[in-house]
């Protein structure tokens, strides 16, 4: 298989590579020491200017030049910074400034919870602000306490509340500050109050002797009474076991339990400790990677990639619907007229014009039996004397039933408007696909990874060429050489040689193949093998990397949660077009069938695509195991209604005018399309253009497929054999099944060398030739008969 080498070196800038934001843990350090140095810096210049601010006036009233020398500890610029923050800024309070900086580098160093600092900065800022305020009160006696700002705002609020309001509201300030940031309460307040009196409490106990307590007790003063009661309080607060003793009888007693507990409940706040998820080993060396290199970047070798641009795709002069009024009226007269002879009645008529049909949408009477109009589609188009009308009736989802009725002066859908669309320009499918615009003139872009595979059909000259070359155009514009491979069959020869230009960058091809557009069919048995194996593969490297399809795979790759030396790699998708499909099957039949329909049923999930193309859509073509495997399917104009019926499983398609006029379902509703129009120089051009590009060494390498003939025609040396031969072929034998899965399995090999024992068993004589899936025929019945067979082989 390909192996593509992973790079993990920190990345140049490239083309597609999104920008990466998150610091490396070096520029972490960096940037954090730098923030700390300067909070110290801040923090030293302040300092020292409680000290020297006076000596160091003059300097500081301009901005500071290299003669000049302050008193300072951090020189002139120390001076001019703390006369800027603390003459001119907040006073005293700038302090916290050099705190706050300080403390975002330690941070930005050590890498803590970025909201927790946020925090400390939005509270730090108002702490500056209430206390420059607080501080403006002093301000014209020492004006270094406010600071400027601190005076400003204080003489402002002075102005319109006074010298009381001002105090009341900073104030208020402080309380809402407490209340916000330590969730003070009034309760607090009061056990606060409570607590101070419980201090007063014990401070009287330790000076009074056990004698005086009795005569307390015994000798009930007023003032004794008092001090009781302050004594209940504190059996409350503290609810100690011991002093019960001493304490009022029981009922009494009753409810200041209750009301204590109702207090704590009140007061205390449930705390809700949160616990960050625990991150396994594996996931904590892949985030450090990420860390450190980004994030797997499968571009990278190509980097410098660039997707065509639009310019090399032509534009056309008829593109552009002309809403030709006095056809339409024509039309619709004609229709109406029609009906009216079979009487039908019409309550409501509609018109939608695309590109190369118009949509006549017809609401019949009540009354009217749908068959009926169905059953006229012949007398409509020979009153309309137009080739090509279909009937909809009724219209899926909609109470109508459709005629469409094709317009006089088509017009082309250039591959240039559909790419250039919104739709795909924007979309974000694995694989997106513009195959051009339906009847209303919306573009259709459809997702090949969910089709999951495409089967398309049409008579000769009607536009399949062009339809697979518009599917390979919107591949090449939207995904990176890195992201997709195209596996080209091609027996006609001329169709897709112009991609071999670019066979570098997007296509795939067996290791000793020298063209990568296969136009043998022997070959393509081969590639059509060996894709094969490159699904099982990619299975077992799903399978291992614990994920359910290529995406999450490519996914956790790029997130560098799988290791590269265990053999995980980024998978590109890989599509599988194969042009004329008849042909193969008239000559290669079942072996092409096969492996073609095991890919179907399951290379979905592992990103292998297949295309396919034919010109004869009848039942030994395209039989009932390769469409049940092929939902999606374009049927362009064909000659029979039975051929129109082996490609949609309905008719139709036999009544398209041609010329990229199209047929799409993809299993339910079919939808009219025409075609996007990309003509031969426009796709050279874009091979050109991709082609002179940087490229990759070689086309990306699918896996050694070893064929029937050359697994047959080599006759291995008994010398040459493998150690375990003498095992394997017992296995088989015991098992009577010859299949190389079950020699992997036993014996715990790699494929490989399991296919090379099932050769040399095979050249032994002891299992039978490859028939595709199946298990090969295994020729002795018995261990006996393959002792015997050895033996006579010895002699
Ligand atoms: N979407 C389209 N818009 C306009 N014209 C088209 C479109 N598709 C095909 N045509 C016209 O039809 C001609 C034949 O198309 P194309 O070569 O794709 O047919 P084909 O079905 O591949 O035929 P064959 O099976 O013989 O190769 C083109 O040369 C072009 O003039």
């Amino acid at each position: 298989m390909a192996k593509k080498k992973t790079k993990t070196k920190s990345s140049k800038t490239s083309k597609f590579k999104k920008p990466n934001l998150t610091l490396t843990s070096q520029q972490k350090l960096i940037f954090g020491s730098l923030l700390m140095i300067f909070g110290i810096i801040l923090f030293i210049a302040f300092l020292s200017f409680l000290f020297s601010g006076k000596a160091d006036q003059s300097i500081v009233s301009q901005f500071p030049s290299r003669e000049q020398e302050a008193e300072n500890w951090m020189n002139v610029i120390g001076a001019w910074l703390s006369e800027l923050f603390i003459t001119k800024g907040f006073g005293i309070a700038s302090f916290i400034f050099s705190g706050l900086l300080f403390l975002s580098g330690v941070y930005v160093t050590l890498d803590i919870n970025k909201a927790k600092l946020r925090k400390h900065w939005i509270w730090g800022t108002l702490i500056v602000i209430w206390l420059s305020i607080f501080f403006g009160f002093f301000t014209h006696k020492f004006n270094i306490l406010g600071g400027t700002i601190g005076f400003e705002m204080n003489s402002y609020f002075q102005d319109y509340i006074g010298k009381i309001g001002t105090a009341l509201l900073l104030l208020f300030g402080l309380i809402s500050y407490l209340a916000i940031r330590f969730k003070f309460t009034g309760q607090t307040f009061v056990n606060l109050f409570k607590r101070a009196k419980k201090d007063l409490k014990n401070e009287f106990n330790t000076t009074t002797d056990d004698d005086t307590s009795i005569a307390v007790d015994n000798d009930l003063t007023a003032e004794a009474e008092d001090i009781k009661s302050a004594f209940e309080l504190n059996v409350q607060d503290t609810v100690e076991p011991t002093i019960e003793n001493h304490s009022k009888p029981e009922p009494k007693k009753e409810p200041i339990k209750v009301e204590v507990t109702e207090e704590v409940k009140e007061d205390v706040e449930i705390e809700i400790e949160q616990f960050e998820e625990e991150i396994s080993e594996a996931d904590n060396l892949s985030n450090k990677l990420v860390e450190d290199f980004g994030q797997f970047d499968p571009t990278l070798e190509l980097s410098k990639f660039e997707f065509p641009p639009l310019d090399l795709l032509k534009k056309y002069d008829s593109e552009g619907i002309t809403i030709n009024q006095e056809e339409l009226e024509e039309n619709k007269n004609r229709i109406v007229e029609t009906l009216n002879n079979y009487k039908i009645g019409i309550s409501n008529i509609k018109a939608t014009i695309g590109p190369t049909v118009t949509l006549y949408e017809i609401v019949p009477e009540a009354g009217v039996r749908i068959s009926r109009i169905k059953n006229l589609e012949d007398d409509i188009a020979l009153s309309l004397s137009a080739l090509g009308i279909r009937i909809i009736a009724p219209i899926p989802g909609k109470g109508t039933i459709g005629i469409e009725v094709p317009n006089k002066n088509s017009t082309i859908v250039s591959m240039r408007s559909v790419i250039a669309s919104q739709k795909f320009q924007k979309s974000d499918m694995q694989l997106p696909i513009a195959f051009g615009k339906t009847i209303s003139n919306e573009t259709m872009v459809v997702d090949l990874a969910k089709m999951p595979h495409l089967l398309m059909a049409g008579a000769t000259g009607q536009g399949k060429s062009v339809g697979l070359n518009a599917v390979l155009t919107s591949l090449l514009y939207k995904k990176h050489p890195a992201e997709v491979k195209f596996v080209l069959v091609d027996p006609k020869k001329v169709e897709l040689t112009l991609f071999n230009k670019i066979e570098r960058h997007y296509l795939a091809k067996l290791p000793d193949s020298e063209e990568a557009i296969i136009t043998d069919n022997t070959k393509v048995i081969n590639t059509l093998n060996s894709l094969c194996i490159e699904m099982d593969n990619r299975y077992e490297m799903l399978k291992n990397a614990m994920c359910r399809n290529i995406k999450e795979y490519n996914e956790k790759f790029k997130a560098r949660k799988l290791n590269p030396n265990e053999g995980h790699q980024y998978l590109p998708y890989i599509v599988l077009v194969v042009d004329e499909f008849a042909d193969l099957i008239m000559t290669a039949g079942k072996e092409v069938e096969t492996p073609i329909a095991r890919l179907a049923q399951l290379a979905r999930a592992i990103g292998i695509h297949l295309i396919i193309a034919t010109q004869r859509p009848s039942v030994n073509v395209i039989t009932g195991i390769i469409k049940a495997n092929f939902p999606a399917r374009i049927a362009f104009r064909v000659t029979s209604k039975i051929d129109s019926r082996t490609i949609l499983d309905g008719a139709g398609a036999d009544q398209l005018i041609g010329r990229g006029d199209m047929l799409y379902t993809q299993g339910n509703d079919i939808i009219r399309i025409q075609c996007a129009f990309v003509d031969t120089p426009e796709v050279e051009k874009i091979t050109e253009f991709i082609g002179a590009q940087k490229a990759y060494p070689d086309a990306y390498l699918l896996p050694e497929y070893v064929g029937e003939e050359s697994g047959t025609s080599i006759d291995i040396d008994i010398e040459d054999r493998d150690k375990l031969f003498r095992e394997a072929a017992e296995i088989i034998v015991t098992a009577q099944q010859g299949s190389a899965s079950l020699l992997q399995r036993k014996l715990k090999l790699g494929y490989n060398r399991a296919g090379r024992l099932i050769d040399q068993l095979e050249a032994a004589g002891i299992v039978g030739g490859f028939e595709g899936s199946k298990a090969r025929q295994v020729l002795v019945p018995d261990l006996a008969a393959l002792d015997q067979l050895l033996e006579n082989e010895s002699l």
